[in-house]
């Protein structure tokens, strides 16, 4: 990208730098021309799209020399390497490769089977050896493992099945007579105890009685932020608005060995590869056929099935062979296919761009032919701000829509698409998803069971798994104090109100940023960067406590809980004010604001809503409520020192050793933030934070308790008291006060579980279990 960048005319990019949309197809053409008279960009698109040069593509002796190296873990017990192997090579390993006359593919799900059976891992092992069998019926090797399974997991009836069948396979005597033997012994086992069993799971069974919609929305036009979405009736709160499928989605680079690349859901010990290439990794055959997998259906198609068997054995056999193989979702099939030739652009482009191209291909499947003529405008009715990009992305998006253009020819085989037409259609596309699509995230959350006493106080992070395109879901305007939740199950995005909304109020969710969670300043730059537009939301054109105490420092006056704003915080605080006063909202209705808010605020808040506009306190440095001044720059300089022990902290968390000297100093270090910041300021509620980790490592679970709380005090104040963030500090305490054997109040507790409905109603134990485990360990202390 840089030296294709590095050699265009200066004359030319700078026409690109200061276009807007109804100049696209004139840059476009200029640079098409330009690009078509360059040996180095025909060189890359080359390498790009030559299956020749592609590492993606399946390799027989890859396959072979991984599985070689798996056997020889396997042989020397060393399980999990031999399982990285296995895996290693069943993602290489072309679905109809042979192996000593055996379907390669089929001998490695076998391997890896009996490596996850030694692992202990025997619902992986069962899915795998069923896996083995969809492409080898007749491996007596595969039902013997799958019978070592379904015994391992306490199902005997069908590890009897799986050995009666591997023994009508076996040629053996040697081999026959261990079946036999095996045989015997869970005959023995299944008179001993009678149970139940996990079955394979090769779908996505977590999401289960999904709640029905019944609210009706409709797109409204707003006056600040173009269209946006409203109720046509009252909404309670926590109640599901909305629920959809994305247009297109993409694993994000660092999540491709991790997640699965259709559901985005952690990947298990047992992947499952595309069987056409050997990028994408699924977590089941499910996940692997909605992406557009096909190989191995048509293979288990040609395939042998097993002879002589009863007509109740061959009843089971086609049972298992056939377990959710063929339920392939063909709304999805175009997703990964296109991309699926062992050619590197899919791998090396940026996922944006490669999401363009899936949105591309799925219009171009839904119009059933691949179109020159496609209006971009009509695949999806978004908006773009391509005006508002800065002249170096409007380059890139340039430069990268004619790159995609040459490679999706290769798989349409339609030299048109290399028109300015296309390519200036292409540069909507993208601006349009940098605008509007959406990171799907995971939570992810400190494993609690069993260790509770470690560790407990981590923090509940979302981890960014994919990117995708919601039609309608794109709809929702963004506000730093959101009234509605977007969240996602497998890649189903699910809207729920987090309040009570009245009829035609507009549903507004956040893209990121939200009051209590960072300086209104540092939101608004935010969002500049990332969605190109200035927030008008509500949390940011007016005044709110929130705002004002994150980031203040305190008043030098004892007793006085008045702000200190910093020149920064003070223009834009300062400017909110004079909005508040001039024109929105009357002073009368600040008063009346200020008295519902909590007593401890109301002692800023009072002061501060009765202040003029004029009034000379706001000043930066001076106490918004008593005037004192507060040297800021000589705090500043203190406050760095004072962080420097705090680091030492965080890195010594990090390597889960903390000596006490660093927890001393950053003892020391929180009374020097105290002593200069406002008590309400956000960098004391996160010191206090590391601070309770840093205890619990030291295994101090007192100490831990009265700094984790500490620093729930504090966000209280910057956050609604409802808010998840809140509910996400309640789960920390909560589990540092039942390590310590103390039960917890079922007031407490209910005001966790309330939290948690009202942000993700039904689904808040789906995703996150240990609210569940909480209470059940409540019970024990009880
Ligand atoms: C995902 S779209 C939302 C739908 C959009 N309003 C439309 O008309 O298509 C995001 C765009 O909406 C506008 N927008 C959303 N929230 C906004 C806000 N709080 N303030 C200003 N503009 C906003 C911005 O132009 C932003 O790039």
């Amino acid at each position: 990208m840089e030296k294709l960048k590095s050699v265009i005319p200066d004359p030319l990019k700078q026409i690109i730098f200061e276009s807007n949309p109804d100049d696209l197809s004139f840059t476009c053409s200029s640079l098409l021309e330009f690009f078509n008279h360059l040996p180095l960009f025909h060189q890359m698109v080359r390498d790009l799209t030559d299956p020749e040069m592609g590492l993606c593509a399946k390799n027989k002796e890859a396959a072979l020399k991984d599985k070689a190296k798996g056997n020889e873990c396997f042989s020397k017990r060393d399980y999990p390497n031999a399982l990285h192997f296995y895996s290693q090579a069943l993602r290489v390993a072309p679905t109809d490769a042979e192996d000593m006359k055996k379907n390669l593919v089929g001998m490695l799900y076998v391997n890896r089977a009996s490596a996850l059976h030694k692992m202990g891992l025997f619902l992986e092992c069962l899915r795998d050896s069923s896996r083995a069998l969809t492409i080898s019926p007749s491996s007596a090797k595969a039902w013997f493992r799958r019978a070592k399974a379904n015994a391992s997991l306490g199902n005997y009836k069908d590890a009897t099945e799986d050995l009666n069948v591997s023994l009508k396979m076996e040629t053996s005597l040697n081999g026959k007579r261990q079946i036999e033997s095996e045989l015997r012994m869970i005959l023995d086992q299944s008179k001993q105890i009678s149970g139940i069993l996990e079955e394979p799971n090769d779908g996505n069974s977590e999401i289960l009685g999904d709640e029905p919609l019944q609210i009706k929305l409709h797109s409204v036009c707003t006056a600040t932020k173009g269209r946006g979405m409203a109720s046509l009736s009252d909404i309670p709160q926590a109640t599901l608005i909305h629920k959809e499928d994305p247009y297109a989605a993409i694993i994000l680079k660092q999540c491709r060995d991790t997640h699965c690349h259709f559901c985005f859901n952690e990947l298990p010990a047992d992947t499952v590869p595309c069987t056409s290439c050997s990028v994408p990794l699924y977590c089941s055959v499910q996940c692997q056929l909605q992406a557009g997998g096909y190989d191995l259906c048509n293979h288990l198609r040609r395939c042998e099935f097993p002879e002589n068997l009863s007509d109740e054995l061959e009843d089971y056999v086609r049972q298992v062979t056939s377990v959710g193989i063929f339920s392939s979702n063909n709304e999805h099939s175009a997703e990964h296919r296109h991309e699926c030739q062992g050619v590197h652009w899919p791998a090396v482009l940026p996922s944006d761009i490669v999401l363009a191209s899936r949105v591309m291909m799925r219009y171009t499947q839904q119009q059933g032919h691949c179109s020159v003529d496609f209006n971009i405008h009509g695949i999806l009715d978004l908006c773009h701000n391509y005006g508002k990009l800065s002249p170096e992305s409007k380059l890139e998006l340039h430069i990268y829509s004619i790159i995609l253009s040459y490679c999706l020819e290769h798989i349409c085989e339609l030299k048109l698409l290399r028109s300015a037409v296309i390519a200036s259609q292409i540069v909507i596309l993208l601006s349009q998803i940098r605008v509007n699509s959406m990171a799907i995230v995971r939570m992810k959350i400190p494993d609690l069971k069993g260790r509770l006493d470690h560790d407990i106080t981590s923090t509940v992070e979302q981890v960014r798994v994919g990117q995708a395109v919601y039609a309608v879901g794109s709809f929702f305007n963004h506000s730093c104090q959101p009234n509605v939740h977007a969240y996602f199950l497998s890649r189903t995005l699910y809207v729920r109100a987090t309040e009570f909304v009245a009829t035609g109020h507009e549903l507004e969710l956040s893209y990121g940023p939200q009051v209590g969670q960072c300086a209104c300043k540092d939101r608004q730059q935010l969002l500049k960067d990332r969605y190109l537009f200035i927030c008008q939301c509500s949390g940011c054109a007016r005044l709110n406590p929130s705002d004002l105490f994150i980031s203040a420092y305190r008043c030098t006056k004892p007793n006085c809980y008045g702000v200190v704003l910093d020149s920064c915080v003070a223009k834009y605080e300062k400017q909110k004010l004079n909005n508040s006063c001039g024109t929105l909202e009357t002073r009368r209705t600040l008063k009346q604001k200020a008295d519902m808010l909590d007593d401890d605020i109301k002692k800023v808040a009072h002061h501060l809503f009765r202040q003029t506009c004029q009034n000379g306190q706001c000043e930066p440095g001076r106490c918004w409520s008593c005037g004192s001044y507060h040297d800021i720059e000589a705090s500043r300089a203190t406050i760095v020192k004072a962080e420097i022990c705090v680091s030492r902290l965080q890195e010594a968390i990090a390597s889960n050793g903390v000596p006490f000297t660093a927890l001393l100093d950053a003892l020391k270090s929180i009374d020097i933030l105290r002593m200069h910041l406002h008590p309400y300021n956000k960098r004391i509620a996160e010191v206090e934070d590391n601070v309770a980790q840093a205890f619990c490592l030291v295994g101090d679970l007192q100490a831990a308790l009265d700094h984790c709380r500490a620093s729930v005090e504090i966000l209280e104040k910057l956050y609604d008291p409802n808010h998840i963030v809140i509910g996400n500090e309640l789960i920390k305490l909560v589990s540092v006060q039942l390590s310590m054997g103390h039960h917890i109040a079922a007031d407490d507790m209910d005001r966790l579980a309330a939290i948690f409905s009202r942000y993700y109603g039904s689904h808040a134990d789906i995703i996150f279990p240990h609210l569940q485990y909480l209470k059940q360990r409540n019970l024990q202390t009880s």
